[in-house]
C-alpha cells in the first residue's frame, strides 16, 4: 500500500470515528444510551481509531449490533463480531451484554429467530420503535460489494424484496461464507442515521453505478437505501469516487441521478 493510499485510507479511517463520535454523543444525550449497527467486510478495518479516541467516555451506554452476520462460531476467521472485536471491540470498555452477536452453533433460521427476538424484546428505551413499529438504530455503518449487496442482501434474492420480518436468514448467499442471517430493508431504512463507507478502486465501479445509474429495482440493492426518517451519508475516497461525475455534483437533489 503507496503512502498516498495510505493517507486517504486514514482520511476515511478519521471522518468514520468522528461521525461515530458524534452520533454517540448525540444520542446519549437524547435517550442515554447510544445503538450502533456494524457490517463486516474491509469496513471493519476502519473502526480501530474508535479505541483510540480520546473523546468518547461513555462505553458503558454502547450497544453493538450487526446488520448481517456469517452462521459461524465467534471464533470463526469468517465472524463479523470477531473482526469487530479485532478492530475495536477488545480494547474498549463495552459490557460484553451489550455487544450481540450472533448465537452460535445452531440452525440459520434459529440463528436469525434468535436474532429477531433479541431485538424485539429490547427496551424502547434503548430502542426505539418509529410510527411503522420498526426499531430506529442511532447510526449504521453499511458497505457495499462489487455487485452492489449490502448487509446480506443480494441483488434480486427474496430478503432483498421482503417487506416483513426485522431479520431473515440466507443459506445460500453467493458471497462465503453460504450461511448468514441479515436485516430487512425496512428495518435498514428506519434508522436515524446510516453511513455507506466504500474505498478503494475495486469499489469505483459500483459505486458509480449506485448512484449514478437507476438499475431495476432489487438488481442493486444499495440503491433500496433510503432512510425513511433519517439521514444518509456516503464516505468515499479518491479512489472509489474516481468514476464519479461531480461536476454539476451541487445541483444534484437525489441519487441515483434521475434527470
Ligand atoms: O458480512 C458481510 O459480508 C457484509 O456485511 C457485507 O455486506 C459487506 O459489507 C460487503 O460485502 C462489503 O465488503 P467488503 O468491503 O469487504 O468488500
Amino acid at each position: 500500500m503507496g503512502e498516498t493510499r495510505g493517507g486517504l485510507l486514514a482520511g476515511v479511517e478519521q471522518g468514520i470515528v468522528k461521525a461515530v463520535t458524534e452520533a454517540s454523543e448525540a444520542a446519549i444525550k437524547a435517550k442515554g444510551s447510544f445503538t450502533l449497527v456494524l457490517s463486516g467486510g474491509s469496513l471493519l478495518n476502519f473502526l480501530s481509531g474508535l479505541a483510540d479516541s480520546k473523546k468518547i467516555s461513555s462505553w458503558d451506554k454502547w450497544h453493538i449490533y450487526y446488520v448481517d452476520e456469517r452462521n459461524v462460531p465467534h471464533t470463526s476467521p469468517d465472524s463479523n463480531h470477531k473482526g469487530a472485536c479485532t478492530a475495536f471491540l477488545s480494547k474498549v470498555p463495552i459490557p460484553a451484554a451489550n455487544q450481540h452477536a450472533i448465537l452460535e452453533n445452531v440452525p440459520v433460521d434459529q440463528a436469525a429467530k434468535h436474532y429477531e427476538g433479541m431485538l424485539i424484546g429490547t427496551p424502547t428505551t434503548i430502542l426505539p420503535r418509529n410510527s411503522d413499529g420498526l426499531p430506529v438504530f442511532d447510526l449504521m455503518l453499511l458497505g457495499t460489494g462489487p455487485d452492489g449487496h449490502i448487509a446480506s442482501l443480494f441483488p434480486n434474492a427474496p430478503q432483498t424484496a421482503a417487506t416483513s420480518g426485522w431479520v431473515l436468514p440466507v443459506s445460500n448467499s453467493p458471497k462465503p461464507p453460504p450461511e448468514r442471517i441479515t436485516f430487512t430493508l425496512p428495518v435498514i431504512n428506519a434508522a436515524k442515521e446510516i453511513i455507506f463507507v466504500a474505498s478503494g478502486e475495486e469499489k469505483a465501479e459500483v459505486v458509480q453505478r449506485i448512484l449514478e445509474i437507476q438499475a431495476l429495482p432489487g438488481a442493486l440493492p444499495a440503491q433500496l437505501v433510503r432512510p425513511s426518517q433519517g439521514t444518509l451519508r456516503w464516505f468515499l475516497d479518491v479512489q472509489s469516487a474516481q468514476k464519479l461525475d461531480i461536476s454539476n455534483w451541487e445541483d444534484r437533489k437525489a441519487f441515483p441521478r434521475t434527470t
